[in-house]
C-alpha cells in the first residue's frame, strides 16, 4: 500500500456480548505509515477493537474496512486471503508450545505455502533461513531449534514477533506485545513492529503512555467501549490520561 492509503476505515462500529457493549458506535481511519497506540484501562474494549480489525469478531453494527476490503459479510475464503495480509500478535502469543522455535516462526508463512510445502516444512525444517534471520532481528539467534516450552515470557513474545516478520504484512495488529519485556526490549520489538520500509501500518494496544508518545504517531484513548480522544502521540497528557484510567 503506498503511504497515505486508507488501510481501516470504521464507521459507527460497534461490539456487543449480550448486555455488555464491548465497543460502541467507534469511527477510526488509519492510514499506510501511521502508528496507532489503544490506550485505556482494562476492559475499555482495546483487544474488541482489534479482534474486529483482524476479523476474528465480527461487528455488531457499523461498517469495518481493511485493506479495502468491507469485513463485515465476508465469505469465510476472502476473509482468510485478507487476514494473510494482516499480521496479529495476540495477548496469548498462540504459539504452540510442544514445538521447536522453528515451526512457530515458520506458521507465518504458512498462509503463502502450498500444503505439501507447509507440511514438509514441519516435519523437516529446511526453510529455516528466513526464521533465522527473524530470529536475529529479535535478538534471538540462538533459538531456531530450541523448544518453545522451555523459553521465557518475553522469549516467547519474542518469538511471536519474529513469526510475524516472516509474514510481512500490510497491517500489523498488536495487543500488549511488550508486557512482559524489559524497558530496553520493548522499545526494540516497537520498533521492529513498524518497519519504515514497508510503508505498513501499526495498531498496538499499550498499557505503559510513554511508549505510546515514543513509538506512536497518533494515540487514541477508549473508555467503556468508546473513543474518548484521538490525538497526535506527542499530545498525550496527565489530564487525558486523568481522564482515561480515573476509576468510575
Ligand atoms: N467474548 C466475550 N464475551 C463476553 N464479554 C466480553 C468478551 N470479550 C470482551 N468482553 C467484554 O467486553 C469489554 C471489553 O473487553 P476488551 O477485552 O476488549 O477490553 P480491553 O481494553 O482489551 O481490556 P484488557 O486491557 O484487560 O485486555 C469487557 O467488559 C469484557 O468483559
Amino acid at each position: 500500500m503506498s503511504p497515505g492509503a486508507p488501510v481501516v476505515r470504521l464507521r459507527g462500529a460497534g461490539r456487543t456480548f449480550g448486555a455488555t457493549a464491548a465497543l460502541q458506535d467507534t469511527d477510526l481511519t488509519v492510514h499506510a505509515g501511521e502508528r496507532v497506540a489503544l490506550l485505556g484501562a482494562s476492559g475499555a474494549g482495546k483487544s474488541t477493537l482489534l479482534s474486529l480489525l483482524n476479523g476474528s469478531l465480527r461487528a455488531t453494527s457499523g461498517t469495518v474496512e481493511v485493506l479495502g476490503q468491507e469485513m463485515t459479510g465476508l465469505a469465510s475464503g476472502r476473509l482468510r486471503a485478507l487476514q494473510r495480509r494482516i499480521g496479529t500478535v495476540q495477548q496469548g502469543l498462540d504459539l504452540i508450545e510442544q514445538v521447536r522455535v522453528v515451526h512457530n516462526v515458520n506458521a507465518g508463512r504458512l498462509g503463502h505455502w502450498s500444503t505439501p510445502r507447509a507440511l514438509s516444512t514441519f516435519l523437516w525444517p529446511r526453510e529455516s533461513s528466513e526464521a533465522q534471520r527473524a530470529l536475529d532481528r529479535v535478538g534471538l539467534d540462538w533459538a531456531l531449534f530450541e523448544r518453545t516450552e522451555r523459553l521465557s515470557g518475553g522469549e516467547r513474545q519474542r518469538v511471536a514477533i519474529a513469526r510475524l516478520l516472516v509474514q510481512r504484512p500490510e497491517l500489523v495488529l498488536a495487543d500488549e506485545p511488550v508486557s512482559s519485556l524489559d524497558p530496553t526490549r520493548a522499545a526494540e520489538i516497537l520498533r521492529l513492529l513498524h518497519e519504515p520500509e514497508e510503508a505498513r501500518a501499526l495498531v498496538v494496544s499499550l498499557h505503559q503512555p510513554e511508549l505510546a508518545r515514543r513509538h506512536c504517531t497518533r494515540a487514541v484513548g477508549l473508555r467503556a467501549g468508546r473513543v474518548v480522544f484521538d490525538v497526535a502521540a506527542d499530545q498525550i497528557d496527565e489530564s487525558l490520561l486523568t481522564e482515561l484510567y480515573e476509576l468510575t
